[in-house]
Order: C-alpha cells, then sequence, then structure tokens
C-alpha cells in the first residue's frame, strides 16, 4: 500500500500518521463522513507476521464493541487492499496531545477521565478473555470533550487461544521482560506506568538502553504517588502503586483501577461496562488469509462523531531499539 493507494469508494485527503506498521490517512467513506483510514506499509504486507498482526487489529476491532475502545467502520484484514476505517480523533494520539502541553501535564480531573475510560476499555477487554498487550499514551485517543478510547488491538488475543506475547519497554510487566507469557495483570501494569506518568508527569522508570529499561522494570520501586502530586486521590495513588507489583498476582484488576477513579471523580463505579461482543458480518465472500471482502461490524453504524515515540516491538527482537521514533 503506498500513499498514492486507493481504497475503492473513499476519498483520500491529508496522511494523519504513520507508525511502525501502517500509514494513517483522513478519508472520506462512501457515507460521506470523515474516518481516519489504516493502509498497512508495503513492507506490513510483505511480512507474514506483520501482515497477521494488521489482520488481527481489523478483525477484533470491528468484532469487539465498548465506548472506550476506538470504533472501526469496516475494514479488510489482508491483501493488497487491507484497510481498516476507524473514528477520526482530530486531536491524534494522547501522546501527541501530551507533547502539546507545557510540563507533557494535564489538569487532574482531564487525567482521571482519560484514566477511567481506558480502564472500562480494559475491563471489558479482559471480561472478554482478551488480553491487549499494548496499554500505552500512543494507543489512546481523547475527543475534544475529553473521553478516551483504547486503540490498536493488533497484539490483542484471547487468553484461551493463546497468543504472541509482545508489548512496549517503557510500559511492559516483569514477568514480560523475562520471557513469561502476558496476562491481563500484564496489562495492568502497563496501565500502571500510564497512571503514573498522567498523574506525574512523568514516566516511572527509565532507561537509555533495552537492559537499562528491563533492569528498572525488574528491580526499582517507584516513590509514593502522593508525593510526586499531593493532589491525587489517595485510593488511587494505592492502586497505582500495587498496580506497578513485581509479581502479577499482587496487582489490582482493571476493574479495581476503574473504579477508583470512577469515584475520584465522583461518579458511580458502578457505570455500565458494556460486555456484549457483536457478530462480525461478512458482506461478501468469505475472507480467509487472502481474502478481500470488506469487514463490517453487524450493529448499524453511527456517524463518527469528530470528536515518543512508539516503542512496539515482538519479544525477543534483540535488534530492535525500543528509542527509534518513526513518526
Ligand atoms: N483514529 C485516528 N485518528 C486520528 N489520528 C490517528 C488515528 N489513528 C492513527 N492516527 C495517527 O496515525 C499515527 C499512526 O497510527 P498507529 O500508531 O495506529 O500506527 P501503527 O503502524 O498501527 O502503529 P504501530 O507502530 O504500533 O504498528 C498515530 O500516531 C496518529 O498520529
Amino acid at each position: 500500500m503506498s500513499e498514492a493507494s486507493t481504497i475503492p469508494g473513499y476519498t483520500l485527503h491529508r496522511v494523519l500518521g504513520r507508525g511502525n506498521t501502517s500509514l494513517v490517512r483522513l478519508a472520506t467513506n462512501p457515507q460521506g463522513q470523515l474516518v481516519a483510514l489504516k493502509l498497512p506499509l508495503p513492507e506490513t504486507l510483505a511480512a507474514q507476521d506483520a501482515a497477521e498482526r494488521f489482520g488481527n487489529e481489523v478483525r477484533l476491532t470491528l468484532q469487539f464493541r465498548h465506548p472506550h475502545l476506538v470504533r472501526g467502520f469496516e475494514g479488510t484484514p489482508f491483501g493488497p487492499n487491507a484497510f481498516l476505517a476507524l473514528t477520526y480523533y482530530p486531536q491524534g494520539a494522547l501522546n501527541e496531545q501530551l507533547a502539546r502541553l507545557p510540563g507533557r501535564s494535564l489538569p487532574l480531573d482531564s487525567a482521571l477521565r482519560i484514566l477511567a475510560d481506558v480502564a472500562s476499555a480494559l475491563t471489558y477487554l479482559h471480561r472478554q478473555g482478551a488480553v491487549h498487550q499494548d496499554v500505552k499514551p500512543q494507543n489512546v485517543y481523547v475527543t475534544e470533550d475529553g473521553r478516551a478510547a483504547l486503540a490498536d488491538l493488533g497484539n490483542t488475543y484471547f487468553v484461551a487461544q493463546g497468543g504472541k506475547t509482545s508489548g512496549s519497554p517503557f510500559y511492559m510487566a516483569p514477568e514480560v521482560y523475562q520471557g513469561e507469557a502476558t496476562s491481563s495483570a500484564s496489562d495492568v501494569y502497563s496501565m500502571g506506568v500510564m497512571l503514573y506518568e498522567l498523574l506525574s508527569g512523568d514516566r516511572p522508570f527509565h532507561g537509555t538502553t533495552y537492559e537499562e529499561l528491563m533492569m528498572a522494570h525488574l528491580t526499582r520501586f517507584v516513590p509514593p504517588l502522593v508525593h510526586l502530586n499531593p493532589q491525587v486521590p489517595r485510593p488511587v495513588a494505592r492502586l497505582a502503586e500495587l498496580a506497578l507489583a513485581k509479581r502479577p498476582a499482587d496487582r489490582p484488576s482493571a476493574d479495581q483501577l476503574r473504579r477508583a477513579l470512577l469515584g475520584a471523580l465522583g461518579e458511580s463505579p458502578e457505570e455500565a461496562v458494556e460486555d456484549d461482543v457483536k457478530p462480525v458480518v461478512e458482506t461478501g465472500r468469505p475472507v480467509g488469509r487472502h481474502g478481500a471482502s470488506p469487514l463490517r461490524p453487524a450493529a448499524p453504524e453511527p456517524a463518527p462523531t469528530v470528536p515518543p515515540e512508539k516503542v512496539s516491538a515482538e519479544k525477543g527482537g534483540r535488534n530492535w531499539n525500543p528509542f527509534r521514533r518513526r513518526k
């Protein structure tokens, strides 16, 4: 897929961004709505692993439905015309928004709101038996009214089916560094890193190489969050620290994080977690490994609301540089 490529029915506009695997363009869909159109890069299509990850992202994004997961409208998982049409977020990803803020810090209520929304999306995924594997600000999108949605289901898998372990070094749990399988607790750890980052203005673990970062995650303990930001409500600070526990069994669940964050916002923790997975309806011949038929979600789609690096890598990729910026 080159920048000049077309997807039938879509009018392509400017490039919104480029990740390790995709080019994302603003586009008008056949219904006349503005969408973010994700197109795999040629090297993604050429490498089986990467192509399968893109296909996985298309399928799962269209399959899952939750107010705090970025919504997919239509897509083709494999082949030269592979694409995924998503809700367009004019402000870009959360890391891009943070980079524009003085001191990279959000007002407390905005940070709590974003974190509560992400915890809600994670609670939903975990209840479906899925693990996200790449929770980080680069994969969170926020609307103008401050509501957040978690994106990038390329590495997501169902625990019952098993999946390839992956993660992003700044956000990766100790057990993942040690070569163990990921679990919902590893997502909670990544969420803990994000809690620290958003509520203190800095990531809890630093390093200039993969090995330094690994040592930091495996051996260092973070200072209490209230020492870094005394405004953080204590129940949230306490759970953020527990989310960074070295042992997965010592971490809270995503739902406990969600409840604490909603409580801090003065809202009922009983806010609905939409936990139904709607079936995907195929609109043409079967979509196989090389199929070209677009997939659409079963439910009628509402109009899309206009509402630092990218460090994602397969584990074990020793030559991979966690600090390389591709976008
Ligand atoms: N829904 C969206 N709305 C607005 N901008 C988007 C959207 N999705 C992606 N972008 C932009 O495109 C960039 C690349 O997207 P993304 O990170 O999803 O690519 P990727 O290749 O799948 O990532 P990875 O590096 O994890 O493989 C983002 O950083 C962001 O700037």
